[in-house]
């Protein structure tokens, strides 16, 4: 009978697993074994007597030259196959594991690339500028920068312009809100809360509402206003720089300006798939010409 294989304190495994070591920990075993074992202990322990019995020192891969692809000789009995739901269970292990590790390079290159983080950080001296991108990113000057146009606009095609400028304006805020409040991702740890006027749910940071703006606000400058391409070369770069200060400032992950890239982007098609005109709300601009 082969003894059961113990770890470095000699206590066997399946002891060890369930006792002191936490899944995972270096106590379960060396080299492949012990990402094996972290992936299949991820269950609670003691869950499902299946899991279990993986866990424990029978399991294929912790039977010395058991392992089907270690060539298993003809008198050692070929193992079990794991049955339907740990073999699925796997899986969703891997992709953690391979989540996991993406969020790790996020936070790591996010540190990194916070010169601005604080006032005696290396480039701390164009933190003023970063704040001027952000104002120049924030939810209130172009809300009421839009207002006020709306106010003072004698066309229809203007206000109809200016109008669904606001609506996206608005959905935009809506839709940041929600998914802020959904995934409630903390902010970097080295940022400083000085933002100029914040909503309760702005101390989340995924995803970044100035990289959601500045996408969606480009993106509808560039279908709706006759610039020059110089201009509409100016427009694309100020989105990048306000969604690449966000993250010198130190208020957001790589990630998070990354996915609010994406979310201003596909903000502007929802928007221009209900452009709002005298034809579809007519009561809207009717209410608007009674003013
Ligand atoms: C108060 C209003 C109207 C908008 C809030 C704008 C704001 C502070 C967004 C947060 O942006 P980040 O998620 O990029 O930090």
């Amino acid at each position: 009978m082969p003894s059961p294989r113990r770890n470095a304190d000699g206590r066997p495994l399946a002891a060890s697993a369930s006792s002191s070591s936490s899944p995972g920990s270096p106590a379960h075993g060396g080299g492949g074994r012990f990402e094996f074992q972290s992936l299949l202990s991820s269950r609670a322990p003691g869950a499902d007597p299946t899991c279990a019995r993986l866990r424990a020192s029978d399991s294929p891969v912790h039977r010395r030259g058991s392992f089907p692809l270690a060539g298993a000789g003809p008198s050692q009995a070929a193992p079990a196959p794991l049955p339907e739901e740990d073999r699925m269970d796997l899986n969703p292990s891997f992709l953690g594991i391979a989540l996991r590790s993406l969020l790790a390079i996020d936070l790591w290159l996010s540190k990194k690339l916070g010169v601005c983080a604080g006032e005696s950080s290396s480039w701390g001296s164009m933190r003023p500028l970063m704040k001027l991108l952000e104002i120049s990113g924030h939810g209130i000057p172009w809300l009421l920068g839009t207002l006020y146009c709306l106010a003072r606009s004698d066309s229809w095609a203007g206000r109809e312009v200016l109008m669904n400028l606001l609506f996206a304006l608005l959905l935009d805020l809506l839709l940041v809100a929600l998914i802020k409040g959904l995934v409630r991702r903390r902010r970097p740890a080295h940022n400083q809360m000085d933002m100029f006027v914040t909503l309760s749910v702005d101390k989340y940071s995924f995803p970044s509402g100035h990289a959601t703006r500045a996408a969606l606000v480009s993106r509808f400058i560039l279908n709706h206003l006759v610039l020059a391409i110089p201009l509409r070369v100016l427009v694309v770069l100020w989105a990048f720089i306000v969604g690449f200060s966000r993250v010198m400032l130190g208020r957001h992950n790589v990630t998070d300006v990354a996915f609010g890239f994406f979310l201003g982007y596909t903000q502007y098609s929802i928007v221009d798939y209900c452009w709002l005109s005298p034809h579809n709300v007519p009561v809207l601009f009717v209410l608007w010409n009674q003013q």
